[in-house]
C-alpha cells in the first residue's frame, strides 16, 4: 500500500507545531505529573509509552478536555492562537459503534449528534479508502474486529480534526490485523497531528515520528529516538530489533 507520510521535522519551532504546555494533573495528594511540556510537529505521529498507571491516558484525556480533576491544567497553543478544543478527534480502545446504526451512519455519527447536516458522500469515500465500501449498509455486529476498527478509523477521519488523540486504538486486534491497520492509518492520517498511547513498543517504533516515554512520579516525558526510515516502518529489520531492545530497556528501567 502506498502512503504519503513525508519525513517529519521534530523541530519544536517548525511552522504548524502545536505546543502542549505546563500540563499538570493531581488526584488529591497524588501528583501524576506536573509541568509537562512538549511539541507536536504538524503531520506527525507522537507515540506515548510508559508503565501501566504512569498517567498516559490521563495526559491524553487532559489534552482532549475530558479530565475531571479539580487540580488539572494544560495549555494547547500554536502560532495561529486559535482555540484547540473544537479541533480534536478521539479514538479509543473500544470502537463504540452503535449497534442499531448502519456502518455509514456510524461514520457520520459526529455530525448527527451535533445536529449538523451529514455528508454521506464523504462518509462513503472514507469507507472506500478503508476498504469497507461493501459494508456501508451492514450493521456493526456483522463485521469482524478488524473491520469494526476500520469503521472507527473512518469515523475519526470524518471529523476532519487536525489533532487526533488515540488511546490504544488497536490494542484489541490480533497481530496481523494490527499490521494491516497500521498501514491504512498511516496513509489516512498522514496530514494530521496524531498522539497515540500504546503499550506495544513495535507499534510505536513502526508508526512514531516522535517517541515519548513517560515515567517517574510525578511523571516526566523523555524523548526516545525513533528508527530511521519513514513510517510505517517494516517491523522485521535489524534496526527495529535494536530499537525495540533499547526501548524496552527504557520502559522497564526504574527512574531515580
Ligand atoms: N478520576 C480519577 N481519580 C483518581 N485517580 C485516578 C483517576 N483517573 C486516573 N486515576 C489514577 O491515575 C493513575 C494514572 O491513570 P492512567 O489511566 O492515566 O494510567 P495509564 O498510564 O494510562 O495506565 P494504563 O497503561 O494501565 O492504561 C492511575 O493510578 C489511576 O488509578
Amino acid at each position: 500500500m502506498q502512503h504519503s507520510r513525508h519525513k517529519v521535522s521534530t523541530d519544536a519551532h517548525a511552522p504548524g507545531a502545536l505546543h502542549v504546555q505546563n500540563a499538570r494533573l493531581a488526584f488529591g495528594e497524588r501528583v501524576l505529573f506536573d509541568d509537562i511540556s512538549l511539541s507536536l510537529p504538524s503531520a506527525s505521529w507522537s507515540c506515548l509509552l510508559g508503565r501501566s498507571g504512569c498517567g498516559k491516558s490521563s495526559l491524553l484525556r487532559l489534552m482532549a478536555g475530558l479530565e475531571v480533576s479539580n487540580d488539572a491544567q494544560l495549555t494547547l497553543e500554536d502560532a495561529s492562537q486559535r482555540p484547540w478544543r473544537q479541533r480534536i478527534a478521539w479514538m479509543g480502545q473500544q470502537d463504540l459503534l452503535l449497534p442499531w446504526r448502519r456502518v455509514i451512519d456510524n461514520v457520520q455519527l459526529g455530525s448527527t449528534m451535533r445536529g449538523e447536516r451529514s455528508d454521506p458522500e464523504r462518509a462513503m469515500a472514507l469507507l472506500e479508502r478503508t476498504g469497507l465500501d461493501w459494508a456501508a449498509r451492514r450493521y456493526p455486529q456483522t463485521l469482524s474486529g478488524g473491520e469494526r476498527a476500520r469503521v472507527a478509523l473512518a469515523r475519526t477521519l470524518y471529523e476532519q480534526a487536525p489533532l487526533v488523540l488515540m488511546d490504544e486504538p488497536f490494542a484489541a486486534l490480533d497481530a496481523l490485523t494490527r499490521l494491516d491497520i497500521h498501514e491504512r492509518a498511516c496513509e489516512l492520517l498522514a496530514d494530521r497531528m496524531v498522539v497515540m498511547v500504546t503499550h506495544d513498543p513495535i507499534e510505536a517504533l513502526r508508526l512514531g515520528d516522535q517517541l515519548l516515554v513517560m515515567r517517574g512520579s510525578p511523571a516526566r516525558i523523555e524523548h526516545f529516538a525513533p528508527p530511521e526510515g519513514t513510517p510505517p516502518r517494516h517491523p522485521a529489520t535489524d534496526s527495529m530489533s535494536r530499537h525495540h531492545d533499547d526501548l524496552l530497556k527504557a520502559l522497564t528501567e526504574q527512574t531515580a
